[in-house]
């Protein structure tokens, strides 16, 4: 699905302004973060958000009850089984998974529209949906996992957030280890011990990313015009 959207985002060259048609084109990319639960995907992305106005959050349908504080359409949009199982069914659907018993799943139209925008798309999905992406767009795909420093600082972490019961903390404490032995599905790891210092690696990652020759859609009529002028 995403090789198939009009690569329209910019970046700048030397003399170029916002809004002029002379940048590179450029196909958008999408950015996976996972990792096991409280390892701090979450507090990466919002972090990268507001750093970053090229890049949209992938917002998921969870059939998950909120947690205090979050919010529907912004955090998750939260549904009911029946009108997930209508979302896939009729394949509005890019991925989807059961992740701790409940149903997650990324909604298509508004990944394909992002893309198709030049926008570059930002994802916290599991290693099931991640997996699933792989298949239909391997080549827009660059993939991050987050470890903790350590099993103590990851139980400390799912504790701090403080929005989860002790039989949920010990449930995502004992699938940990299974969610981290897909580490070696992904391109990139990050160990967030210091949130600053896996923020500014995560920009790097993605700046570095967008530098790829195959997403620069722009680059061989611009070597073109830079040879004819020659
Ligand atoms: N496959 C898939 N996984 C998702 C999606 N949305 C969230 N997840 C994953 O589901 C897991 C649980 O998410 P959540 O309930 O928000 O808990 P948290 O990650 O501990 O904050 C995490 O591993 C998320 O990355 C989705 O749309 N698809
Ligand atoms: N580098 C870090 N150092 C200390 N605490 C962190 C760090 N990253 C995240 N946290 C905290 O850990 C808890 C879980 O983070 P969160 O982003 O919700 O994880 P996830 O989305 O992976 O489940 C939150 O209370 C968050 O503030």
């Amino acid at each position: 699905m995403a090789n198939a959207a009009a690569p329209t985002s910019h970046f700048a060259l030397p003399g170029w302004k916002p809004g002029s048609k002379s940048g590179l084109a450029r196909r958008g990319l999408m950015l996976v973060l996972s990792s096991p639960s409280g390892a701090g995907k979450t507090t990466l992305s919002r972090r990268l958000l507001a750093l970053d106005d090229r890049i949209t959050m992938s917002v998921s349908v969870t059939t998950r009850p909120p947690r205090p504080g979050e919010v529907d359409g912004k955090d998750y949009f939260f549904i009911d089984a029946p009108a997930f199982g209508k979302l896939r069914d009729e394949g509005d659907l890019l991925e989807h998974a059961t992740v701790f018993g409940n149903l997650y799943g990324t909604p298509r139209r508004a990944v394909e529209d992002a893309l198709s925008a030049g926008r570059d798309v930002l994802f916290d999905i599991d290693w099931q949906g991640t997996q699933q992406l792989d298949q239909s767009a391997q080549q827009d795909l660059v993939k991050v996992f987050l470890l903790p420093p350590s099993a103590a600082d990851l139980e400390a972490r799912l504790r701090s957030r403080a929005q989860d019961s002790d039989e949920v903390v010990r449930q995502r404490m004992s699938k940990a280890s299974d969610e981290i032995s897909h580490f070696t599905e992904y391109d990139y790891i990050l160990i967030n011990q210091d949130i600053e210092d896996s923020l500014s690696k995560l920009v790097a990652i993605l700046q570095a990313e967008r530098l790829k020759r195959r997403r620069l859609t722009g680059l061989a009529s611009f070597v073109q015009s830079l040879r004819d002028a020659l």
